[in-house]
């Protein structure tokens, strides 16, 4: 099915803590866009990749159990492998936050293979102004739950933004899953 399928408590408290800690220790990369372009207009956050970090394979059994089932239950779209490393993004307001309208789906042989894209929100909601995760959904758009902990999947070609964070920081884990490109 296309649809926005939201997750509540898909990761506790203290476990959107144990991640944004291991990300927090890490050396960000500034972030990239598909086929590597850097476009600051277009994007601004810092980027961790979680397989470059010691004791995230928790976090990885917990994404493939969630993409699981959400895909069984709502997508059932053909989805075979997860590609990429998930990613944890920090969009701080004081560096302008953000990232436009996009599709995750790109030319590249890897990004033209997304299917389903999980976002997982680390931040608690009030640590942060703006910083809205929107998906259109048609002619509207939605705003994902803003609740720590809470998964928001949706299918790769859709799009969706972050709103420019406008106080504090926001921080938050993607994973793209892959297939048989859409046809
Ligand atoms: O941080 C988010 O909520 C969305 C991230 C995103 O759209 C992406 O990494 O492609
Ligand atoms: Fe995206």
């Amino acid at each position: 099915m296309i649809t926005v399928h939201q997750v509540p408590e898909a990761f506790s408290a203290a476990e959107c803590d144990r991640i944004v800690e291991i990300t927090n220790a890490a050396i960000p990369s500034d972030a990239k866009l598909v086929r590597d372009q850097r476009d600051h207009n277009y994007r601004r956050a810092e980027l961790v990749w979680l397989d470059e970090q010691p004791d995230t394979e928790w976090v990885m059994d917990r994404i493939l159990q969630l993409v699981r089932v959400a895909n069984r239950d709502v997508f059932d779209f053909d989805v075979t492998e997860f590609a990429e490393s998930a990613q944890v993004a920090t969009y701080r307001a004081s560096a302008g936050g953000h990232f436009d309208w996009h599709s995750d789906i790109g030319e590249g042989r890897i990004a033209s293979r997304r299917k389903l894209t999980m976002v997982v929100q680390l931040s608690e909601p009030d640590a942060y102004q703006g910083g809205a995760l929107e998906l259109m959904t048609g002619r509207d758009h939605i705003t994902a739950n803003t609740a720590r902990g809470t998964a928001t999947l949706f299918p790769s070609f859709m799009m969706h933004r972050v709103s420019p964070v406008t106080e504090g920081t926001r921080q938050s884990l993607t994973i793209w899953s892959h297939g048989t490109p859409f046809r």
